[in-house]
């Protein structure tokens, strides 16, 4: 699989753990930065990420921050984008079963290394289950296109 991996300085040394890793397993990871840990601003990342994905540049994106949570509003900015801020191989397994996440999110400062490359094979291994979540993702895809306004998805 190909893979875009997206931090900030707080999700840096994760997220080069996650390549090491990703790259072990023999998937081609996308590298969006950032690429110290001097300090930078995560949305930016999130948003490297979150068009890699749904511009077909990888099959699924992970981001990296402190605890996870800027960089996952950052990368559900772009349209087309779900990220999901996971804590556990859990929540992983069914936002891939149930949403159809294609971004995980994962807070550096929150969880330890061996968890959160656990819940990194769990979120590439996972398919969608479809069913009654696909009306549901669908759903979700009809909010985008009225993007905040209230055109009816006219304007777009
Ligand atoms: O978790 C984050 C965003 O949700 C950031 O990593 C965090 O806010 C960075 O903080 P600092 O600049 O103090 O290292």
């Amino acid at each position: 699989m190909k893979i875009a991996l997206g931090a900030d300085h707080g999700g840096y040394t994760l997220k080069e753990q996650i390549k090491k890793h990703l790259e072990g397993k023999g998937h081609e990871v996308v590298d969006l930065g950032a690429h110290s840990t001097e300090s930078v601003d995560y949305p930016e990342f999130g948003r490297a990420v979150g068009e890699a994905v749904v511009e077909g540049k990888a099959d699924r994106g992970v981001v990296v921050c402190g605890t996870g949570i800027g960089i996952s509003i950052a990368a559900n900015k772009v349209k087309g984008v779900r990220a999901a801020l996971c804590t556990n191989t859990t929540m992983a397994r069914l936002t891939r079963e149930h949403n159809d996440a294609n971004v995980l999110a994962i807070g550096a400062r929150m969880v330890g290394d061996v968890l959160a490359l656990e819940m990194v094979d769990t979120f590439l291994t996972t398919e969608f289950e479809g069913g009654r979540h696909a009306n549901r993702v669908a759903k979700i895809e009809g909010e985008e296109k009225k993007g905040g306004c209230s055109c009816g998805g006219n304007c777009h």
